[in-house]
């Protein structure tokens, strides 16, 4: 199940997460390559943002080896980790400043930005439409396009996405869903974490539910529906990955 560790983009080693010496998660091991896509599933408070956050070098691991390119991934600043292609879209789109418009928003992405052929307003129009208003007055669903955006303009190698389906109704959900699908079509490195498994069917290659302070890998072709989830965690061996 586990990727080759040699071509590992992001790889984890005995990675222990959590707040202030508390573990929520860990030991767990990690590793996937430059066009793996891996769903992390559970339900509330069982530790999907905590490992995004530790994996993306925002929250620092109570202990364990984590690198990303090779290199070792230390506590540092979002943008610093994003300059090496590492993003994180938070849960709260905490990238968006919400007093900028949307082009000011964009703008400051792309002052990063390594190529400059990133078109926003191509791959997301409804953004193009609202060009000009402010990131604050935005619906839950453009706003989560924004944040997308924002990531994307950077030119991730890794982009680690908490929650993309939160607060959004299912028309909505389906254009980011499509998004997320034509970024694997791509083979971009992806890790989301997802309360609902139906967001994520089909989209990743790997699935892991997350409980019991670690990772416990399906079959990518399980069916992720409430009962069938329920039983397959029950029935899964919580082992690393
Ligand atoms: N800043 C923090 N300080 C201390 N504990 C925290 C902090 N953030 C989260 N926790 C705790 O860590 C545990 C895991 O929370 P986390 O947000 O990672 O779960 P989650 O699986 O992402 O849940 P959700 O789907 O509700 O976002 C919870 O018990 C939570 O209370």
């Amino acid at each position: 199940m586990t990727d080759s560790t040699d071509s590992a983009l992001i790889e984890a080693r005995g990675l222990v997460a959590g707040y202030r010496g508390r573990p929520v998660l860990g030991p767990l091991d990690l590793a996937l390559g430059s066009t793996g896509t891996l769903a992390l599933v559970g339900p509330n408070g069982v530790g999907k943002s905590t490992l995004l956050k530790t994996l993306c070098g925002v929250l620092p691991p109570l202990s364990g080896e984590l690198t990303f390119a090779a290199k070792p991934v230390a506590a540092s600043a979002v943008y610093v980790h994003a300059r090496r292609g590492l993003v994180l879209v938070g849960e709260h789109r905490a990238n968006v400043l919400r007093s900028l418009t949307v082009t000011e928003n964009l703008a400051l992405a792309s002052a990063h930005h390594r190529r400059g052929d990133f078109d926003a307003f191509t791959v997301f129009p409804r953004l193009g439409e609202r060009r000009r208003q402010q990131a604050g007055t935005l619906s839950g669903g453009e706003l989560q396009m924004l944040a997308l955006a924002m990531a994307l303009a950077l030119e991730p190698r890794c982009l680690l996405l908490d929650e993309p389906s939160a607060g959004l109704a299912p028309i909505v959900l389906a254009d980011v869903h499509s998004t997320l699908n034509e970024l694997r079509r791509r083979r971009l490195c992806m890790i989301v974490a997802e309360q609902r498994p139906d967001v994520v069917r089909g989209l990743c290659d790997r699935v892991a539910i997350v409980g019991g302070g670690t990772l416990g890998y399906l079959d990518p072709d399980t069916d992720l529906s409430g009962e069938a989830l329920g039983a397959a965690y029950f029935s899964t061996d919580h082992t690393t990955g």
